[in-house]
């Protein structure tokens, strides 16, 4: 197996808080990594420094055999390092497929003054019609993103996201807010995208955890304390000991 991205000794302080305590760990090429725990245990902490948004305290990141660590957040986009909810937010008076070509070109470098012109460009509109063809938002393609549902929006993000090639996709709670049956078709396209991208995934939703991880790490006041596969985490005292209290989560 290779790892794609790693964390050596990561630390982040903020006052008298260690959010992230000598955080080791390797994400695998082609696996889907869950990072989970408890409120507050420094999940977002963890993601916000593996995209850019925070500079460690102390400790190293590795993407792709690289050092990251000090790269802006847009330079570890452009080096496949991908996450959802980014700074591009979706357009809403723009359709599905509009919001998807715009995404499509941009990942091309070209101009974002855009539609008028995108008319001609034969290759945008492909590709952007392979990437939804492959998705359940295929059959809303024409509806103006203003007009989708909180979970088409979500897997609009999602595949906005794809649509940067990314080698590792960073995704912070992407069942955030939906009902069952939006959960569970999340969770569908999820697993569509497995071998293809690498994901970490923080959730807390803990049947599409078990449902997709290959890997699953538990993160507890700032440090991980286990690693292992679901039957591993599901087995582990250590771990419903974290879970206090929401024990049922871990069902
Ligand atoms: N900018 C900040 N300044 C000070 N403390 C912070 C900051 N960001 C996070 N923290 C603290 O760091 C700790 C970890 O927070 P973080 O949001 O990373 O946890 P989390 O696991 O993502 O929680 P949740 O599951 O509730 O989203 C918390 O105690 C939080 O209050």
């Amino acid at each position: 197996m290779t790892t794609i991205l790693e964390t050596h000794g990561l630390v982040k302080r903020f006052a008298g808080l260690t959010a992230t305590d000598n955080v080791s760990f390797a994400l695998e090429e082609g696996q889907i990594h869950a990072l989970i725990g408890p409120n507050g245990a420094g999940k977002s902490t963890l993601i916000h420094q593996l995209c850019g948004n925070l500079l460690p305290t102390e400790g190293r990141i590795m993407f792709a055999g690289q050092d990251v660590t000090r790269l802006a957040p847009a330079a570890r986009v452009a080096r496949g390092l991908g996450r959802t909810f980014q700074v591009t937010s979706l357009l809403g008076e723009f359709t599905v497929r509009q919001n998807m070509a715009v995404a499509v070109q941009a990942r091309m470098g070209r101009n974002l003054r855009i539609l008028d012109r995108m008319n001609a460009r034969r290759d945008v509109w492909d590709e952007t019609d392979d990437l939804l063809g492959g998705s359940p938002l295929g059959r809303r393609a024409d509806i103006v993103v203003d007009d989708l549902s909180h979970g088409e929006r979500k897997q609009l993000e999602l595949l906005v996201s794809l649509a940067g090639r990314p080698k590792v996709l960073l995704l912070d709670e992407p069942m955030a807010g939906l009902g069952h049956a939006e959960s569970q078709e999340m969770i569908d396209v999820l697993k569509g995208l497995r071998g293809k991208v690498t994901i970490l995934l923080v959730e807390h939703d803990m049947d599409a955890v078990f449902a997709l991880a290959d890997r699953i790490s538990v993160l507890v006041y700032g440090r991980i304390i286990m690693t292992g596969n679901a039957e591993e985490i599901a087995a582990s005292a250590e771990v419903r000991e974290a879970y206090l209290g929401n024990e049922d989560e871990l069902c």
